[in-house]
């Protein structure tokens, strides 16, 4: 605990970071279904995993025992321009990847705190540990949806925490949200860390060299019991 140890893996190109992300991603999820017949991939939603998407959607390893989901989920219904579930879809659940089976955190709860615990029932049916989790990170050092102003940060990122899902009504997340807790993520077999451009690097530097954990970003990185594979294109 509290190492924050990372590895940085620099990329010329989103291109060639998507590949290489896809490869190691895709080498993962085949240890996994080779040990224990099955693999379970959680990915982040937002604009950067697009490329990447696409490169693991061609890898050749047996889908059908791949269970994919969200780290989080914005609390809008699938056909809505901001669900994560629907960019999934669309761009990751096609090619080889079409016959993974696709585990989702929105439903038509009458509330948000609803569908978190209904989402948690199906999430806690993946077993104890996720194989695979892919974050994602936003300019202000949120992760998942994990907000700097999330009125519940210190819930969601408690590393006690016993709820593997959790609702999140932060003013700077638009909507509000659904999302897998911080021990869940941290928990993973592989945990990577995806992100692009010169002003999330900076951003990230900074969270990883504060002496308290304040950005979200940064009590990741303290919790995490084993280095985080940083994967950064320009
Ligand atoms: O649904 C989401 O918004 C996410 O899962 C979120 O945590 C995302 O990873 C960051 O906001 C980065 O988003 P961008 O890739 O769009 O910068």
């Amino acid at each position: 605990m509290g190492s924050r140890k990372a590895w940085w893996r620099a990329f010329e190109t989103r291109d060639a970071l998507a590949s290489a992300l896809a490869a190691t991603v895709a080498d993962q999820l085949r240890a996994a279904i080779e040990a224990k017949d099955g693999a379970t991939l959680a990915v982040s939603g937002g604009t950067t995993p697009a490329l990447f998407f696409d490169a693991l959607s061609h890898k050749d390893l047996d889908w059908t025992k791949v269970v994919v989901t969200l780290v989080d989920e914005r609390f809008v219904p699938p056909a809505s321009e901001r669900s994560n579930e629907r960019l999934v879809r669309e761009k990751l659940l096609r090619n080889e990847a079409r016959l993974a089976r696709f585990v989702g955190l929105y439903s038509q709860a009458a509330t948000v705190d609803a569908a978190a615990r209904q989402a948690e029932a199906g999430i806690a049916l993946l077993g104890p540990r996720l194989d695979v989790v892919v974050l994602g990170m936003g300019a202000d050092g949120h992760t998942a949806s994990f907000f700097p102003d999330a009125p519940n940060l210190d819930e969601l990122t408690d590393p006690p925490q016993s709820r593997l899902v959790m609702s999140v009504d932060a003013p700077s997340g638009g909507e509000p949200r659904i999302t897998l807790t911080l021990p869940l993520l941290v928990g993973a077999g592989l945990l990577a860390l995806h992100i692009e451009g010169e002003a999330k690097k900076d951003v990230l530097e900074r969270a990883m060299a504060q002496a308290a954990p304040r950005l979200p970003i940064a009590r990741v990185f303290d919790a995490a019991s084993a280095p985080i594979d940083i994967y950064w294109a320009p």
